[in-house]
């Protein structure tokens, strides 16, 4: 048997003609601010799929350029003014940010009432709290993912996520408990990982190692959230010629999982789709509207 794929890129489609309709409906037009600072190509790629995105969804998107050189302050005046900006409800710091700038500190600067990212020590604090705030997107899309395989209801799962990151492992561990998971965090210090792997329900590998999850750590029948978008070279496509990969080999594990999310066209595609939803809750509960049913 092989297991089922999961459609990321046709899951996020949904939620992106959700988050259309029901920008539709509401009596002003959300906007976004993205703030790209460098040249990074894979970052200017994401960075016009989230503009093109955004408009395709009946929202504002403004974009702002900086140059790699920018400087810190540079940087945190910019947010300061989109936070003072009443016509912005949603503010996207593309990362990583170009050497020698603190992220975490520019991250800090953005109102965190329009932090769409949900990166903030408030918007953190709000979700390990259990509070109404916006959450991370790749994290949101994990578990929006892990619900079109199994149903609405998680209660009971086990889910074993690699990796504690800010951007990923932790909010997703804390997502998951939110739906009454059982949680375990795995990371680089665990003993026998392919063991602790082997007890999850819901395998949720986010720590950037192409192909390093085996299909002998994965439970039989359970469902694997790939995080990992890694690049790695193609010989057989022709010299110099790349393709991306996920942490788990898919090959590999595919035979054994009873759900798989492929890389590309996995998690990746609800990380842009999430933000678009998160712009909407934002814009609602910054200016009162309220909260279209069904997002
Ligand atoms: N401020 C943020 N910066 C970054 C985030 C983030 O969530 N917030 N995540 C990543 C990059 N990212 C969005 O910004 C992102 C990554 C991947 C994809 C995606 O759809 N990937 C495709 C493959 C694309 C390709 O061919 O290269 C896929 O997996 O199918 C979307 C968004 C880091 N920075």
């Amino acid at each position: 048997m092989s297991a089922q794929r999961i459609d990321g890129t046709g899951v996020s489609a949904d939620v992106r003609a959700k988050v259309a309709e029901a920008v539709k409906a509401l009596p002003g037009q959300p906007a976004l601010a993205v703030v790209l600072v460098g040249e990074d190509p894979a970052s200017q790629v994401y960075v016009r799929s989230k503009v093109r995105l955004t408009e395709e969804a009946g929202m504002v998107s403004v974009h702002h350029q900086l140059p790699a050189t920018a400087t810190q302050a540079e940087v945190e005046d910019l947010i300061a003014s989109l936070n003072a900006d009443d016509t912005i409800d949603g503010i996207l710091l593309q990362l990583p940010l170009p050497k020698g700038l603190d992220e975490h500190s520019a991250i800090e600067c953005i109102d965190p009432d329009k932090d769409v990212d949900g990166l903030t020590e408030v918007s953190a604090g709000r979700l390990t709290l259990g509070k109404p705030g916006l959450r991370p997107c790749t994290p949101n899309g994990c578990v929006i993912l892990a619900k079109s395989a199994l149903g609405e209801d998680l209660s009971g799962k086990h889910v074993v996520v690699i990796g504690r990151s800010i951007l990923v492992g932790k909010p997703a561990a804390l997502l998951f408990l939110a739906e009454n998971c059982t949680v375990t965090i795995a990371h680089s210090r665990t003993a026998d990982l392919p063991a602790v792997c082997r007890t999850a329900d819901i395998l949720v590998p986010a720590v950037g190692r192409p192909n390093m999850v085996k299909g002998d750590w994965v439970k039989p029948g359970a469902t694997l959230i790939d995080v990992g978008i890694n690049r790695i070279p193609a010989p057989e496509k022709g010299e110099g010629k790349t393709r991306l990969v996920g942490d788990a080999d898919f090959a590999d594990c595919e035979p054994v999982a009873g759900h798989i999310t492929p890389v590309p066209g996995g998690v990746g595609p609800m990380t842009i789709a999430c933000l678009l939803r998160n712009t909407v809750l934002a814009a609602c509960t910054r200016r009162g509207w309220s909260m279209p049913e069904g997002l």
